[in-house]
């Protein structure tokens, strides 16, 4: 097996290795009672949700060299028994399992553990018609949003960070995520060294009480120098400072690493969970953004504080708006209007992630098809918009060919899941990095 070198140092750069997760009978289990819980806006309608995903997947692949399932990664990296072993242990520790179900967790074959953890593990004896509405009783609980490989870890640079998840619900995602970097055979030449930030690691060991939380949808590394990171309802301010203590103390070492990181500060609104839920970057000179908290005059614009990392000392600065704070640091990006220009197709097309588009390569990127508003603002800035059929029927279309596309995949379950194409992905390497 060949290693894989992290490498992520662009939003845009050609896809090397990306992680996603089709979504399994973790969805599937999902009753009404539980939904706001877990953080879904609807029951989805799995077979339909698996087959959007493979659709999505399959454009994926046209550009990507890899397109790889955290639950394959899972699966491969416990099946070192000494691992498998390690990891209920933990899991144990994190979220207060029974020694019983412990015990059944370590005596399966590692695609059932795997397959347990994700997918959740009913009691014996669970009723069929147990009607859940607060309260959900598993012996192992489901964990549907890992589909939103995005958030539980990110590759920034040549290291990765664990992130702490802000809500009960995907709590255990991280520490899947940790697993995989620690012990997979591909990856497991990376070092502690390689980890900008964890705080599940010391929270197992109970070094610390509460982490703070940050999540990777809020993590968006622009370039060899800038990264932007949203301090929002699901990313704490102190968590942003933890990384970039982390990042300065790296380039003290080794000039190599970020100059600058830009603190986005968001409203606290599910609407706007994530940085990435309002604004991605879509080619070198481009970005889609939800005008209102990013277009000069308008009286949601966002707030930047700029923290400079290549000083000993805390060195901040506050900017006005994003765009202007990039322009500061040498990135200029023309906006396209998530919605285009009528206020309410802006805010329901934010709704159903017009905003978070995914780059496959400069300019070649992927979205959900029902967002039209978005669409035509996109062709308007001269991208070719062809839906996911058409670009998959077509072997000889070369999405690489210079010119620049939006390709569109069909959403309706997926979307019922509040979240977009780029929080679906977790990409390892980017080219040219
Ligand atoms: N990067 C993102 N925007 N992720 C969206 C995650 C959606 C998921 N249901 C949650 O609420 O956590």
């Amino acid at each position: 097996m060949q290693p894989i070198q992290l490498s992520v140092f662009s939003e845009t750069a050609r896809l090397k290795q990306v992680v996603v997760h089709n979504p399994g009978p973790e969805v599937d289990q999902m009753v009404p009672g539980m939904m706001e819980k877990l953080l879904f806006d609807d029951i989805l309608y799995g077979d339909l949700a698996r087959q959007e995903h493979a659709q999505f997947r399959q454009v994926l692949a046209r550009v990507a060299d890899e397109v790889l399932d955290i639950q394959d990664l899972f699966i491969e990296a416990l099946q070192d028994e000494g691992v498998k072993l390690a990891f209920v242990e933990d899991l144990r520790r994190l979220v207060g399992l029974p020694d019983d179900t412990c015990n059944l967790l370590r005596d399966m074959a590692p695609a059932d553990t795997a397959r347990s953890v994700i997918g959740g593990l009913p009691w014996d004896d669970m009723p069929s018609h147990t009607h859940w509405e607060e309260e959900f009783d598993y012996r192992v609980r489901p964990i549907p949003n890992l589909l939103f490989m995005r958030d539980p870890a990110s590759v920034i640079g040549d290291g990765y960070s664990v992130n702490s998840m802000a809500t009960w619900a995907r709590e255990r995602e991280p520490l899947i995520l940790s697993y995989v970097f620690r012990h997979h055979p591909r990856l497991k030449h990376h070092t502690e060294h390689d980890k900008w930030f964890d705080q599940v690691t010391p929270l197992i060991r109970g070094e610390i009480k509460a982490p703070v939380s940050m999540e990777g949808g809020d993590i968006l590394v622009l370039s060899h120098k800038v990264l932007a990171v949203g301090c929002s309802e699901r990313t704490q301010a102190d968590a942003i400072h933890l990384l970039a203590e982390s990042l300065r103390a790296h380039r003290a070492e080794d000039d190599s690493s970020f100059d600058h990181l830009l603190m986005v500060l968001m409203p606290k609104k599910r609407s706007a969970m994530h940085l990435d839920t309002i604004f991605t970057r879509t080619s070198e000179a481009e970005c889609l953004v939800y005008p209102p908290y990013f277009v000069e005059g308008s009286r949601e614009l966002l707030n930047v504080t700029s923290i400079d990392l290549r000083h000993p000392e805390l060195r901040m600065s506050t900017h006005p708006s994003l765009l202007k704070a990039l322009k500061r640091v040498g990135i200029d990006l023309r906006p396209i209007f998530c919605g285009g220009n009528d206020f309410i197709l802006q805010q329901r097309e934010q709704w159903t992630d017009g905003a978070n588009a995914f780059c496959l390569a400069p300019g070649v990127i992927t979205s959900y098809g029902r967002n039209l508003a978005t669409a035509e603002a996109l062709d308007r800035a001269g991208y070719r918009v062809l839906n996911a059929k058409e670009v998959l029927a077509d072997p000889a279309l070369d999405l690489l060919d210079g010119q620049k596309y939006l390709v569109q995949i069909e959403a309706g379950e997926l979307s019922r899941a509040r979240g977009g194409p780029r929080c679906m992905t977790m990409p390892l390497a980017r080219e040219g990095s």
